[in-house]
């Protein structure tokens, strides 16, 4: 199935609504990634929080506009709480992401992915290996870092939306999003997205926040990648290592009207 390249009209359309709205976001994550996913959401504009008591979970997933489940460092204790959360989103309407982190070899997040895959994600966004575990072709990467392109994995994301009803994204190189029928493809970024750890954690939770825009939610994901990729390229131009990039792309996040920059 061929990709479509995503407009920079509608990266700027999207992140324009994104920073009117200001979703809250509910993030349950690893805890890795917690003060950067936070500062990822600020930077552009939303509100996030970090509610993972399971009554308190459940009681905020209704009051959010979105929900975000990373599995990162997932624990049975967890595991309760993500999954009384992910109930009352359903009820309450609200759309839940899914970040299927190092799933395939290890058993307890894999399960928890595969009994949730029923339970109407709006958006499932990982790395190429995480994608191909998760639709079931694969046994999963090197611990969190993918040993497959994205590329590679375009017919397992493919199928994983068919099966599962939500948007997915799966992210590299070149990052694809699809509905199971129409796919998107969009590219830029930087090679050291991948040597900071959390960017992929980070653009869950901003896909998270873009599943709560109106309008056509395949576009919303692929846009929140897009952001994602325009703000890591611009801090990537500075040439310095991991150090410097993360407060650079912070401030690209910040400052990003969404139009390419040249
Ligand atoms: N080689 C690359 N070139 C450009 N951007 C990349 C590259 N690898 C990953 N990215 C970007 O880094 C972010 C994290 O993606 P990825 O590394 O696939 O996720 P994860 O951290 O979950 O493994 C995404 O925005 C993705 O587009
Ligand atoms: C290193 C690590 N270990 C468990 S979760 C995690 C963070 C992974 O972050 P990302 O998927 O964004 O690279
Ligand atoms: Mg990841």
């Amino acid at each position: 199935m061929p990709s479509d390249l995503l407009s920079p009209a509608h990266i700027a359309h999207a992140l324009h609504q994104f920073r009117t709205r200001s979703p809250l976001v509910h993030c349950m994550t690893n805890d890795v990634v917690q003060t950067f996913t936070a500062n990822v959401l600020l930077a552009l504009g939303a509100s996030p929080a970090m509610v993972i008591d399971p009554e308190e979970a459940a009681e905020f997933a209704a009051i959010a506009d979105a929900l975000l489940i990373n599995v990162g460092t997932l624990t049975a204790d967890r595991a309760v709480a993500m999954q009384a959360a992910i109930g009352s989103a359903i009820n309450a309407g609200k759309p839940w992401t899914l970040d299927p982190v190092a799933v395939g070899a290890l058993s307890l997040r894999t399960r928890f992915c595969q009994q949730n895959l029923e339970r109407q994600p709006a958006a499932i966004r990982g790395n190429a290996s995480e994608i191909m575990a998760l639709a079931g072709v694969s046994r999963g990467g090197r611990g969190v870092d993918t040993t497959d392109t994205a590329a590679a994995a375009i017919p397992a994301t493919q199928k994983l939306a068919q099966q599962s009803g939500a948007i997915v994204a799966v992210t590299g190189d070149v990052d694809y999003v699809t509905d199971g029928e129409r796919t998107l493809a969009v590219a830029g970024g930087s090679p050291l997205m991948t040597r900071v750890v959390g960017t992929g954690c980070a653009l869950s939770a901003v896909v998270a926040a873009f599943c709560a825009l109106p309008g056509d939610r395949l576009i919303n994901v692929a846009a929140a990648c897009g952001v994602m990729k325009q703000a890591g390229e611009i801090a990537a131009r500075n040439g310095n290592g991991p150090g410097a990039f993360e407060p650079a792309f912070l401030d690209a996040l910040y400052t990003l009207n969404g139009e390419v920059q040249s």
